[in-house]
């Protein structure tokens, strides 16, 4: 009997006879984040060092989880770049950059990140930003093929603001991809391409189509028959596309045979606008189990219905196998936005368990039988008209940092943190071209965006890790809770030892049984992305990427990137217990003083902060509050200048860095009220400062 290559695709079914390998997203199709490796453990791992470190060419959010085999780690950045490194070394073997047009970034919500690679056979897969889904040769990284994912004949709503931020997902010759874009106006789809030639193999659209028509996709018949029925007839998803995109999670499991595809969020998120307050809409913040060869349904379990709070469940799918009732069961784990922990049948998607693993105030539990919520009633805030503070909120109770599973404890280790915010419908629906379009409020002057609310969510912001005993369904053990919500993703290993990176840029060790905290590391810039382990001539490594942005990181103002006075730094490390590098002292991340022009008009500037708070916040940072990676505009001297200030916002003067150009959307004066609000908001800074004593105020 000949053992599979590492390098052939057959590789990953037989992914742990390769202990020493890193081959889909989250090591083997169980996507556990497990590696079997032990040479560094609980009680050495105190030792370890840095053995590289390779600073990266975009200093964005960095969310890659790399895949590492032979040797070679291939790794994705901001801005779709992929990366082969020597996995001994950090030597740069070759690079790739698929040039992504850099104004395309306000058509995604959440940064520019990539959330890694995928490999088949010979082959190493990107998605793009701009939605395309390219092969490389892992030998060289030439391009093989390239296709857009995007049909342009389909009927996918009037904004189509689509962008791609996942990993694909590598399984039976296929590669299998989505997309996001749920808050400016897109309807959900996955597609899954040939590995070899990029030739399409079928569609599934997430969200019925507004007509009622065939797609001439895998999806044609359930959406007719059983999503289409819970959608009103009326009502913005006609146009919005319903949302329901599929940006993160995408699963195979060889167990059952089945690709678990997890959805997200109304499009627009207002429950009443979208439809007209009726129906569940299937098959929003759901998982859908596709069969892998057709894209042919099989299940779906909605774990949200009548979604309104973008609590998307695209978050990272697990299987395991548990005891149940006496009798092990393969199931999947879920931990999604919405603050329940879910076990499923993985064959059938019998709902199994469920449990809230933080505090949450949308819903009193779920039915024991069916696993539905039972809602509270002014969390139904769009239909009932109400202001609500939710918990969790947008960011959800779990994120995008992946967890991770040790079947030697037995427990699920969450990245969880409590992250309320305000929900208000408005009350119609306006649609802007190059925004966010949900249906909700948000002025400056509203709820949302007012500084009282900003300093109520501040203070109630925590994050820790849990490690959740799923058969129990309680926590086991806890970190101490911090300030930082969105904490980095999670590596379970062999050797009883939890990886993970923190917001404020410390990498850390913990004990995997109790939760002690055994190592930790100043990474120097705020972590997301998830630790892996493998082995490089014989030795074990952990390695990780760093670097702050994505959602969390660019727009909640004065939640500023929690590596305060330094600047944001991205790079690749890895340790190993005999490393012998260091990294080169932070820089010092320095504001020049603040020196508005004199003269503002308030009324201009009134005006200006709901101009700012549609087009400009989501990135800049709302109240004009930069967290540190893009530029913070009330220090910009740019404000000073009227003619200046235009060219960038209407004329695209800063393409070239990412800054889009306003021209179809905002007329000269418009352009010209955000400066005044600018210059307001920096004055008021100021005095905020004065008042402060001299201490820089945010
Ligand atoms: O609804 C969507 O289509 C969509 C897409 C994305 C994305 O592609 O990154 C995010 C979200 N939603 C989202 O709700 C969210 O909180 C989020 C965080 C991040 C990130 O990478 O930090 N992306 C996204
Ligand atoms: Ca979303």
């Amino acid at each position: 009997e000949t053992s599979a290559s590492a390098s052939t695709g057959d590789a990953i079914t037989h992914a742990d006879d390769h202990p020493g390998e890193w081959l889909g997203h989250g090591r083997t199709w169980s996507e556990q984040r497990y590696s079997p490796l032990n040479a560094i453990n609980a009680s050495n791992v105190g030792g370890l060092h840095l053995a590289w470190h390779l600073d990266l060419d975009t200093n964005r959010g960095q969310e890659g989880s790399p895949i590492v085999e032979s040797g070679v780690m291939y790794e994705t950045t901001a801005w779709s770049m992929v990366k082969a490194v020597d996995a001994a070394t950090g030597k740069l073997l070759w690079s790739y950059d698929p040039k992504v047009v850099r104004s395309f970034a306000d058509k995604g919500c959440c940064d520019v990140v990539n959330r890694g690679p995928a490999l088949w056979n010979d082959k190493i897969y990107v998605a793009t930003y701009d939605n395309r889904l390219i092969a490389l040769d892992k030998h060289d990284g030439h391009v093989v093929w390239s296709v857009d994912t995007i049909p342009h004949d389909a009927d996918l709503g009037s904004q189509r603001s689509y962008t791609i931020t996942g990993a694909p997902l590598a399984a039976k010759g296929q590669i299998v991809i989505g997309n996001g874009g749920a808050e400016l106006g897109a309807r959900g789809f996955i597609s899954a391409f040939n590995a070899e030639t990029g030739k399409l193999s079928w569609r599934f659209y997430t969200v019925p189509n507004a007509h009622n028509a065939p797609d001439h996709a895998a999806s044609d018949d359930v959406l007719r028959k059983v999503a289409y029925p819970t959608w009103s007839k009326g009502g913005a998803w006609l146009t919005q596309g319903g949302g329901g995109t599929a940006w993160d999670s995408i699963v195979y499991d060889p167990v059952t045979n089945l690709i678990y595809i997890g959805t997200g969020n109304g499009s627009p998120w207002s429950y009443l606008l979208r439809s007209e307050g009726k129906g569940d809409n299937l098959f929003l913040s759901s998982i859908i189990a596709v069969k892998p060869d057709t894209g042919e349904y099989v299940w779906h379990f909605q774990e949200t219905p009548k979604d309104q709070w973008d609590y998307t469940s695209v978050q990272h799918i697990m299987t395991l196998d548990l005891p149940i009732n006496g009798a092990i069961r393969h199931v999947i784990a879920h931990a999604p936005k919405n603050g329940f922990f879910y076990i499923l049948d993985a064959k059938t998607g019998e709902f199994l368990s469920g449990k809230n693993f933080v505090y949450v105030n949308w819903a009193k539990g779920l039915d024991p039988k069916t696993g539905r919520p039972l809602f509270t009633p002014g969390a139904l805030y769009s239909t009932k008209g109400n202001l609500w503070y939710g918990f969790p909120g947008t960011m959800g109770a779990h994120g995008v940092p992946e967890m991770a599973y040790s079947p030697r404890t037995g427990y699920v280790y969450i990245p969880v943190q409590q992250a309320p915010d305000f929900y208000q419908t408005a009350h119609t629906m306006e649609v802007h071209p190059d925004a966010w379009n949900l249906g909700e409020e948000t002025d400056a002057s509203d709820a949302r965006d007012s500084y009282q609310s900003l300093a109520k969510i501040t203070k109630d912001l925590r994050g820790w890790l849990v490690a959740w005993d799923p058969v129990h369904q309680r926590a086991a053990w806890r970190t101490p809770e911090g300030t930082d919500p969105i904490n980095g993703g999670l590596l379970a290993t062999a050797g009883d030892v939890v990886f993970q990176g923190l917001a404020n840029g410390q990498f850390h060790a913990y004990d995997a049984r109790n939760g002690k905290d055994l190592f930790s590391f100043d990474a120097q810039s705020g972590i997301l992305a998830p630790p892996v382990s493998y082995l490089a001539n014989g030795k074990q490594y952990v390695a990780v990427e760093v670097g702050w942005g994505g959602g969390y990181g660019l727009y909640p103002s004065g939640l500023e990137r929690r590596k305060p006075g330094s600047t944001n730094h991205s790079r690749i490390l890895a340790f190993t217990l005999d490393g012998a590098d260091s990294l080169p002292p932070a820089q010092a991340m320095s504001l020049p003083p603040l020196s508005p022009p004199h003269d503002y008009d308030k009324k201009s500037a009134l005006a200006g902060s709901r101009q700012f708070a549609l087009y400009c916040q989501w990135c800049h940072g709302n109240l004009a509050k930069s967290n540190g990676v893009l530029p913070d505009l009330r220090y910009s001297s740019a404000i000073a200048d009227k003619g200046a200030f235009e060219s960038i916002v209407g004329k695209g003067a800063l393409e070239a860095f990412g800054m889009d150009r306003f021209d179809k959307s905002l007329s000269p004066e418009e352009i010209e009220t955000i400066r005044q609000y600018l210059i307001w908001r920096a004055h008021q800074t100021l005095e905020e400062q004065a008042t402060k004593g001299g201490k820089r105020a945010h």
